[in-house]
C-alpha cells in the first residue's frame, strides 16, 4: 500500500461541487467515464481547465507506477497534470474491495482521513469528479460503503452500467440504493465497452434498456458509449463522448461557480 495521505482530521472539504461517478458493478467503465467527462468539462472552458479535477478516493488492484491504477489512467485520458498520487492518496494492490484489501495492507481506513485526503485537490479545483470503486454498496471501510461516502460528500451520483442484458436489474437496484440513502442522481451512462459487454449483434435487449431504465426509474440516461474508446487522447476523447451523450444534465448537475471574466458554459 501506498500513501501520501497527511492529514486524518474531520476538517470539511472546502466546497462539494462535484459529481460522484459510481457503477453497477467493478469493470463496467466507471474510469473511462470519469476522464471522457473531465475532458469535456475542461476543454468547454479553456483557459479554465483547471477548475475541473478529478479524484479518485481509493483504488485497488494494481500498483501505482505501471500507469495501469484507475490514478495513473484518468491522469492520461483526461489530459490532467497532477501526479497520479495526488489524485489518489490510498492505493492497495490487492484487487479486492478497498476495506479488504486495506485491511490486508495492514491499513485501517476511515471515511474521515479518505475524505481528508482530497483536501488539496478541492482547494486547487472549482469542480471535482469523483470516481467511486466497483459499485455503490461496495464496502470502502470496516464501517462504511461507497455510497455512504457519497453521502457525506453531498454529491449527486452519476451511475455507470453495462448496455446489455442483465443491466436494467443492476441499474434499477443501484438506483434503489442510492434513493434510500437520500443521495441524488443526475442520470445514467450505459457503456458499450464495458469489460464484460457481450457483443450488441448478439443482444437485442440493447436497443431497449436504456428507456426500460428511463421507465421504470424516471432516471434519465444519457446515451450509451461505444467501445473503443481512446484513453489516449483527451481530445478525441471528449469529440467521441460530445457525440454519444447527452450532456445537458451533466450541466445541470455541475453549476459552474461564475468564472472570472464572465464565461459559463456553452
Ligand atoms: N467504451 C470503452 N472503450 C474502450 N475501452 C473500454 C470502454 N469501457 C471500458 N473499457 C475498458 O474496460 C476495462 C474496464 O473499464 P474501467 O476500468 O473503466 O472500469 P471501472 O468501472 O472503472 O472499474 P473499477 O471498479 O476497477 O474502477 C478497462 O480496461 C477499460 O479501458
Ligand atoms: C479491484 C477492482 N478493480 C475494484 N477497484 C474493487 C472492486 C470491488 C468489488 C467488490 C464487490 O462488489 O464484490
Ligand atoms: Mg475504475
Amino acid at each position: 500500500m501506498s500513501s501520501n495521505s497527511g492529514s486524518t482530521s474531520n476538517a470539511p472539504l472546502p466546497h462539494q461541487n462535484g459529481l460522484f461517478i459510481t457503477g453497477t458493478d467493478t469493470g463496467v467503465g466507471k474510469t473511462i467515464v470519469t476522464a471522457a467527462l473531465a475532458a469535456v468539462l475542461r476543454a468547454e472552458r479553456p483557459g479554465l481547465s483547471k477548475e475541473v479535477g478529478v479524484w479518485k478516493p481509493v483504488q485497488s488492484g494494481e500498483r501505482m507506477g505501471a500507469g495501469r491504477t484507475d490514478a495513473e489512467r484518468l491522469v492520461q485520458a483526461a489530459g490532467l497534470t497532477d501526479a497520479p498520487e495526488e489524485l489518489c492518496a490510498y492505493t492497495f494492490e490487492a484487487p479486492l474491495a478497498p476495506a479488504v484489501a486495506a485491511r490486508l495492507a495492514g491499513v485501517r481506513l476511515t471515511i474521515e482521513a479518505v475524505i481528508a485526503s482530497a483536501i488539496p485537490l478541492f482547494q486547487r479545483y472549482g469542480t471535482m469528479l469523483v470516481e467511486g470503486a466497483g459499485g455503490a454498496a461496495v464496502p470502502l471501510t470496516e464501517k462504511e460503503l461507497v455510497a455512504d461516502l457519497i453521502v457525506k460528500l453531498g454529491m449527486p451520483a452519476l451511475i455507470v452500467a453495462r448496455s446489455g442484458l442483465g443491466t436494467v436489474n443492476h441499474t434499477l437496484l443501484t438506483i434503489d440504493k442510492l434513493r434510500s440513502m437520500g443521495v441524488t442522481i443526475a442520470g445514467v451512462v450505459l457503456n458499450d465497452g464495458a469489460a464484460t459487454a457481450t457483443s450488441s449483434c448478439d443482444d437485442p435487449s440493447v436497443n431497449g434498456n436504456a428507456a426500460l431504465i428511463e421507465q421504470y426509474s424516471g432516471i434519465p440516461v444519457w446515451g450509451t458509449l461505444p467501445r473503443g474508446l481512446p484513453e489516449h487522447s483527451p481530445a478525441q476523447l471528449a469529440e467521441r463522448t460530445r457525440k454519444a451523450l447527452d450532456l445537458s444534465a451533466l450541466k445541470a448537475a455541475l453549476p459552474m461557480a461564475p468564472a472570472a471574466g464572465g464565461a459559463d458554459w456553452s
